[in-house]
């Protein structure tokens, strides 16, 4: 069922979009109840052909028509974003941020202190319903604000309330982390193709071991060590290939990447905070 609040997508990019439809495909938004703003013209016959949502070049006619306002720019053009809607901003919306990096209180100060926001980190899955995504509350954030932030993200997957300073970690896992699983199912069906599968064949089983995996992992609450036992008889095919993995260093790797993602996300929030323009 509609939340009954009219959300603000400010940047109608690759993100909000994924909320967009997510949020339709959950019922919890009328497409009339969505308005998205970019400076880009185009999108506009896009998001009203594909989604039925209103579309305005002005982030400010945005923000007038909605309660809840979510900011979907790149870090690197939120300030010039919050500097142009901060005057139709009050502290009856809920400012809503996906913005990678981008610090709290540097939202606040922009805004004008008093100014309700909710700081989370998303990511792509949401648009088919399977969302990851972190939640924190800044300071002027009410505890029904936060239950309304969550209530919009549960609708297209999970959530979790967690420190705004570990924002940045979430970024370089579950907010990264569909780049690097599209690239492993890229490189399995590769893998499949190099042994003699056709390339549709290879990619369809690579995705649902990915997905059924998971959905294993899930469902039963297992430790993913034993799940990974029982795939692996002794002197069979899977420990043959996992030795192969454990050589080429795929934990560390893994381990390095989201470690790599994380700093790249604080560094994000760091030049922001140093460019106050
Ligand atoms: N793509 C992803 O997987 C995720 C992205 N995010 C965050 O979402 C935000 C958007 O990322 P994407 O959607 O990937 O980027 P994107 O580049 O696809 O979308 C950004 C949109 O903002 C528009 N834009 C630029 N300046 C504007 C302005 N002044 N006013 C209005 N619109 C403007 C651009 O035309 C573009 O359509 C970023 O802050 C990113 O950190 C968060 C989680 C995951
Ligand atoms: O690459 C980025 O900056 C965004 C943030 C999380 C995923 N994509």
């Amino acid at each position: 069922m509609s939340l009954g609040k009219r959300i603000a997508f400010l940047g109608a990019g690759n993100m909000a979009e994924a909320l967009v439809k997510g949020l339709l495909r959950a019922g919890v938004a009328e497409p009339r109840e969505i308005v998205c703003s970019d400076r880009n013209e185009a999108r506009g016959p896009e998001l009203k052909q594909r989604y039925g949502v209103e579309f305005t070049r002005s982030n400010r006619e945005a923000v007038e028509r909605c309660e809840l306002v979510v900011l979907s720019v790149k870090p690197q053009v939120m300030n010039k974003l919050l500097a142009e809607i901060a005057p139709v901003l009050d502290d009856k919306k809920l400012v809503i941020s996906i913005a990678a990096g981008v610090p709290i209180e540097a939202i606040e100060r922009k805004l004008g202190h008093g100014v309700r926001i909710v700081r989370t980190m998303p990511n792509t899955p949401a648009l088919v319903g399977a969302g990851a995504t972190a939640l924190s509350a800044g300071e002027h954030a009410t505890e029904a604000d936060l239950a309304q932030a969550r209530a919009l993200f549960d609708a297209i997957g999970k959530t979790a309330v967690v420190d705004e300073g570990l924002l940045d970690a979430v970024t370089g896992l579950s907010g990264s982390g569909p780049a690097y699983i599209f690239l492993i199912i890229e490189a399995l069906s590769d893998a499949g193709v190099k042994v003699g599968l056709p390339r549709a064949t290879a990619q369809e089983l690579a995705a649902q071991t990915v997905l059924g995996s998971a959905k294993l992992l899930i469902d039963t609450g297992e430790h993913p060590g034993r799940l990974k036992d029982q795939v692996t008889s002794p002197g069979g095919t899977a420990i043959a290939g996992l030795h192969t993995l454990e050589a080429g260093g795929l934990r560390t790797t893994l381990m390095d990447a989201v470690e790599a993602a994380t700093r790249r996300s604080r560094e994000l929030g760091e030049k922001f905070l140093e460019k106050d323009d």
